[in-house]
């Protein structure tokens, strides 16, 4: 059987839909929150409004995780780590799916990294691509990526996760997969902060196109395949989170162009990667001149107009 481990939006939202296949597990680490949602069939905090299918077993009992030989980790990209080194050895010899967008702080490394240093037994592999919880709660058909090393398990995964309205491509390229599932969330805030601003769509257009050379710079570092970041993975969900509303990441961008509050219960996986891969660039000498200004305003060095404003008088250049 396949558990999804973490029962935040996205977490609820594939369990959900991945019902359709069959019974599912769908762990979540408090027990209250498993038993309310166990007992009203909705996730009330983090996807309200969904209801829970039947044949979705929810529960608080972590050997529900250890009992599965699949494993959806539907955790914020921050929390992956201290997941694992709690739990690690427990999951020896199962196939992995990291669902998380980001690149961890303290170790700069991805989730699919993260899982092949901290659990090498397993076959580890990350789930990505343009898709919002709410589209995938509600059955809209959303095309994501598989991004496995094992090509074998990445087709076997591929059959097991399609469902009516989850469409599947696949690669073996987890590094350009991790680098475009991060690194589209930093752009995405900046796009927000671009039009919260008010400096508009043409603007935007810049920023999200300047964002993917950038994504582009670091991939080619890190010898990822450039046309893994052309794909739904990179492309595909920089265009969806630049654009959308229903993105956090955007939301919160906005709030800063409109010095607004935005509320810090929600997770921003752009807010660590930017730290992460400000940090990266600055060593490794690659320009992202975005990703550190994202990061100099959340930093408190910058002020989010006076980010905006370096970021529009740039030395004149070749595209
Ligand atoms: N919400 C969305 O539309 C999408 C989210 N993602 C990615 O999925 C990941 C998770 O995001 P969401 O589910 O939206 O976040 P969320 O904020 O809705 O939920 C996060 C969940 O993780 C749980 N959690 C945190 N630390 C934990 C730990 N150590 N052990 C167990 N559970 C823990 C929390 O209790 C919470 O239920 C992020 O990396 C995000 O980028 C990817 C695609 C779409
Ligand atoms: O990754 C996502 C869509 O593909 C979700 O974006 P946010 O985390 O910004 O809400």
């Amino acid at each position: 059987m396949i558990v999804v481990a973490g029962g935040g939006a996205f977490g609820t939202a594939l369990a959900v839909s991945l019902a359709a296949n069959g019974p599912v597990g769908l762990w979540m680490r408090s027990p209250e929150a498993a038993e309310m949602a166990g007992r009203i069939r909705e996730n009330t905090k983090r996807l309200p409004g969904v209801a829970l299918p039947e044949n979705i077993a929810v529960s608080a009992d972590i050997d529900t995780v250890f009992e599965a030989e699949t494993v959806l980790l539907a955790l914020p990209a921050q929390q992956l780590r201290s997941f694992l080194e709690q739990f690690g050895e427990r999951l020896s010899g199962k196939t992995l799916v990291a669902c998380a967008k980001g690149i961890d702080v303290e170790t700069m490394a991805g989730p699919v990294t993260l899982l092949e240093r901290m659990v090498p037994d397993a076959t580890s592999a990350m789930l990505t691509g343009p898709s919002f919880a709410a589209d995938i709660a509600r059955g809209l058909p959303t095309a994501l990526t598989i991004a496995c090393r094992d090509d074998e398990a990445g087709v076997r995964l591929q059959h097991a996760l399609t469902t009516p309205s989850l469409r599947f491509y696949r690669t073996t390229d987890t590094r350009g997969a991790e680098l475009g599932g991060a690194l589209k969330n930093v752009v995405a805030i900046a796009s927000g902060a671009c039009i919260g601003k008010g400096y508009g769509d043409s603007a935007r257009a810049a920023l999200m196109t300047r964002g993917f050379a950038e994504m582009q710079r670091l991939a080619a570092f890190f010898e990822a395949e450039p046309q893994t970041l052309m794909g739904l993975s990179g492309f595909g969900d920089l265009t969806l989170t630049c654009t959308s509303e229903l993105s956090r990441n955007y939301r919160f961008g906005l709030a800063w162009g409109r010095h607004e509050d935005f509320d810090k219960s929600l997770t921003v996986e752009g807010v660590h990667t930017a730290l992460a891969v400000a940090r990266l660039a600055e060593k490794e000498q690659i320009d992202m001149p975005i990703t550190r200004l994202v990061a100099d305003v959340v930093n408190g060095v910058l002020d989010v107009d006076d980010a905006l404003q370096q970021l529009l008088s740039r030395p004149l250049k070749e595209e």
